[in-house]
């Protein structure tokens, strides 16, 4: 029987190692981590990770086929083929700060491997990693291997948080990267063996593993610019009276753009887009590249500057002070169905609003209090370290309550932001949570979610991104 280990039992080694369990049953696969709450949350009933349809999966499988431990080495040690999946953060400190990707727990797992290993293994990146990693890693896992051969591939992973469990049944694709030797090439195809399973031949994507490492960064580059480039139009619009959601409609009509991924926003948020940006930043400027490095920074000014005109049209629609105004947050997650918070524009908006001193009540179907309190007293990138070594910071940013219900949130308020596109936020009773709040009525749309005519109807002033202005917000600009 093949035997997977996956180190990482995050949001993409849980679901990932998960299906690969339904659809291989001859396949052992057991998700390692050194977080103890991460293995007991997948051993319990309460997953440590909100995604729809991954319940389900894990039932089917855990016990069987798929286990979840803390004993890394002993697992690392049986596996024939051994995933990497643990997080690649932003480094904080030191040469490449704010921009190059940390791999102290890449170099830790990849040490650990040549440590316990015994037998000939498949490593594959499954992490997010600059270009060369699986060089660095190859020197690594040689230099301590006493004889152990180990081939690396890289495999990035491609799904979105929210759609996890259809994006890995169903992948646009799956690319397989690996030295251009025969065992390279022996190592890619044990490797598509498994994915074979369920994935379609052509989808299956095998290049070398420069281009597989690059293609993942590439990947996220070109989605997070489509929203930028949208988010840029979305100011236009406003500007001069068009309306954007008519706009990349009709943008998105010529088959050679596609329609997707065009959806204005109050900003791309997520533990990915902007991580991997700066890190291809990075690699561009190491690389001699300038001119490329400063294309790519202006996807992550624009992301930036989207927050900022939000929070400005916030205070400035409401007499230009939102001091100890209560103003209600709906939605705190990065984008609906998901509980995860890391980079949430969210995080943006709201010590914005609280640099002047607003009160917040804040509401997210799937995030919980201290969550949200941590949030907004982290310092940056900090976030995105395995969770154990993460702060547990008692502090708590009093004018923050956080409540368990939309009307709860709006009462007595005196602007709503919904910066989540939970699909509740779109049928509240608008008429209760206008009765129930202060006059005049602010409603801020970050996601385009209500319909803004009917609205104004029932009394609110409303600000949709990138929508024609309302009569009350156009002589009011919103400048820092
Ligand atoms: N979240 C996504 O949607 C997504 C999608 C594609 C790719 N990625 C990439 O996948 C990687 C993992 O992302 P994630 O969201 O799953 O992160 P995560 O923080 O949810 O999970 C990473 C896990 O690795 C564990 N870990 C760290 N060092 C370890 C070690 N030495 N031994 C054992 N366990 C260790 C941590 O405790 C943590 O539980 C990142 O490189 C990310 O960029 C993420
Ligand atoms: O038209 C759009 C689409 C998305 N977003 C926002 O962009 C962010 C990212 O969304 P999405 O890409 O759907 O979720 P992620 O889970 O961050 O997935 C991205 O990042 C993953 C990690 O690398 C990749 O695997 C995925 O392919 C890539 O889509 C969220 O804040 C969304 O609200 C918009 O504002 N407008």
């Amino acid at each position: 029987m093949v035997k997977i280990c996956c180190i990482g039992a995050g949001y993409v080694g849980g679901p990932t190692m998960a299906i690969i369990a339904l659809k291989c049953p001859s396949i052992e696969v057991a998700v390692v981590d050194i977080s103890v709450s991460r293995i007991t949350a997948w051993n319990s009933d309460q997953l440590p990770i909100y995604e729809p349809g991954l319940d389900d999966v894990v039932k089917q499988c855990r016990g069987k086929n798929l286990f979840f431990s803390t004993d890394v080495e002993k697992h690392v040690s049986e596996a024939d083929i051994v995933f990497v999946s643990v997080n690649t953060p932003t480094k904080t400190r030191g040469l490449g700060a704010g921009k190059a990707a940390d791999l102290t727990y890449w170099e830790s797992a990849a040490r650990m491997i040549a440590d316990v290993s015994k037998s000939n293994k498949i490593v594959v990146e499954k992490s997010t990693v600059p270009v060369k990693t699986a060089e660095a890693i190859e020197k690594i896992l040689t230099h301590n291997s006493k004889g152990i051969q180990f081939q690396i591939l890289s495999n990035p992973e491609f799904l979105a948080e929210g759609t996890a469990i259809q994006d890995l049944l169903n992948p646009d694709r799956v690319l397989i990267g690996g030295r251009e030797t025969p065992e390279g090439q022996k190592a890619i195809q044990a490797l598509k063996d498994v994915y074979a399973q369920w994935v379609p031949e052509e989808r299956i994507l095998t290049a070398n593993l420069w281009s597989a490492e690059l293609s993942k960064l590439a990947a996220n580059a070109f989605l997070a610019q489509r929203i930028s480039s949208v988010n840029a139009m979305s100011a236009l619009c406003e500007a001069t009276g068009a309306n954007v959601m008519q706009v990349s409609y009709a943008v998105g009509k010529d088959s050679r753009i596609g329609p997707k991924f065009l959806n204005s926003s109050v900003g791309f948020g997520g533990s990915c887009f902007q991580k991997d940006i700066l890190n291809l930043v990075y690699i561009c400027e190491c690389n001699g590249l300038p001119e490329v490095a400063e294309y790519w920074k202006q996807v992550i000014k624009i992301n930036d500057y989207q927050k900022n005109r939000f929070v400005n049209r916030v205070v400035a629609s409401m007499f230009n002070t939102v001091s100890n105004k209560k103003i209600a947050v709906l939605g705190f997650a990065f984008k609906k169905d998901t509980g995860d918070t890391r980079e949430t524009p969210a995080i943006d908006v709201c010590k914005g609003l609280l640099g002047d001193k607003a009160r917040l009540s804040i509401y997210d179907p799937q995030v919980a209090e201290d969550q949200i309190q941590r949030d907004l007293t982290m310092d940056k990138f900090t976030w995105d370290h395995p969770i154990h070594l993460q702060p547990m910071s008692p502090t708590t940013v009093k004018q923050v309550s956080v409540v368990w219900d939309a009307y709860e949130a709006t009462k007595d308020a005196h602007g709503v932001c919904i910066l989540t596109e939970w699909d509740e936020f779109k049928t509240l009773d608008y008429k209760r949570v206008y009765d129930n709040m202060q006059k005049p009525a602010f409603v801020f749309d970050g996601r385009n979610v209500v319909d803004a005519d009917k609205l104004r109807e029932i009394g609110f002033i409303v600000y949709s991104i990138g929508k024609p202005l309302d009569p009350w917000l156009k002589d009011m600009p919103a400048v820092a």
